[in-house]
């Protein structure tokens, strides 16, 4: 990974154009575009049921779209599979950290190293487990880490693989406010120190203010408003499709 600021290009590493999503019969996306430079980092919000994680899921290739394109380091691969475009440095996290059951945490890295070609090293794992300052006994049963822990060895199993960018789904759900500001951090350096862009969903508005370039808003499968988080604060369709419904939930 490219590790100054001087490096950035402004050419977009990722991106997608248009993209429509059908699921169960009916229309989940309609037409979400988006991109995002090396370093940059674009945040998601919405509200529950806004086709976010439906959006990550095409973004990562778990999910074909109907129609649209998404493309990476200017080269078309909406009809590559998720493992394809990992390997190729798109790197996915998950609203809940699910570990392997039965594996210690060091045949969890020993698992993700051998799922990479070719093979990655000790050394790379060790890598990974030092960018996230993960310290655990390796002989430690994965399951039985706290969630910030587990969080901290999935991040590490793809940060070892060197990631051009990640696809961020609610990376503090179920952390409380200290690990909160570790995982603000680690954003950070990655892509402020190591280049890497990140698309993040996450419903905390204010961890966006500290780490997102960019902000993007979904409601009902659709882009409602983007630009600078201040700007669209200040933007009402924002205030109606988001917050409302917030505070409808918190009254209910
Ligand atoms: N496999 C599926 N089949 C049918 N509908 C689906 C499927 N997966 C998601 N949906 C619907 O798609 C819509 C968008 O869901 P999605 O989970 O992408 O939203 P979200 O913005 O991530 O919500 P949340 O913040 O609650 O995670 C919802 O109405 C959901 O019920």
């Amino acid at each position: 990974m490219v590790a100054t600021a001087a490096a950035r290009s402004d050419a977009p590493l990722f991106a997608c154009e248009d993209i429509r999503l059908d699921l169960g019969g009916r229309s989940i996306l309609h037409g979400i575009s988006l991109s995002v430079r090396p370093g940059e980092v674009l945040g998601i919000i919405g509200p529950n049921g806004a086709g976010k994680t439906s959006l990550f899921e095409v973004l990562s290739g778990r999910i074909k779209p109907k129609s649209g394109r998404v493309t990476f380091k200017g080269e078309d691969v909406t009809r590559l599979p998720l493992h394809a475009r990992a390997r190729m440095g798109v790197g996915r996290t998950y609203q809940t950290p699910v570990v392997p059951d039965e594996l210690t945490v060091g045949q969890t890295f020993k698992a993700a190293r051998q799922a990479y070609r070719p093979y990655l090293t000790r050394f790379d794992a060790e890598y990974g487990a030092e960018l996230v300052h993960l310290h655990v006994d390796h002989d430690e049963p994965s399951a039985r880490l706290e969630t910030m822990n587990r969080r901290k060895l999935l991040l590490a199993c793809l940060l070892m693989r060197r990631p051009a960018i990640l696809l961020m789904d609610e990376p503090a759900a179920g952390l409380i406010n200290s690990e909160v500001d570790e995982i603000d951090h680690l954003i950070r350096m990655l892509s402020k120190e190591m280049n890497v862009a990140i698309i993040i969903v996450e419903h905390r508005i204010e961890l966006l203010e500290t780490i997102a370039d960019g902000v993007m808003v979904m409601d009902a499968g659709e882009v409602i408003a983007s630009g600078s988080l201040k700007d669209i604060l200040e933007d009402p369709k924002v205030h109606e499709a988001y917050f409302e419904s917030y505070d409808e939930e918190a009254r209910a």
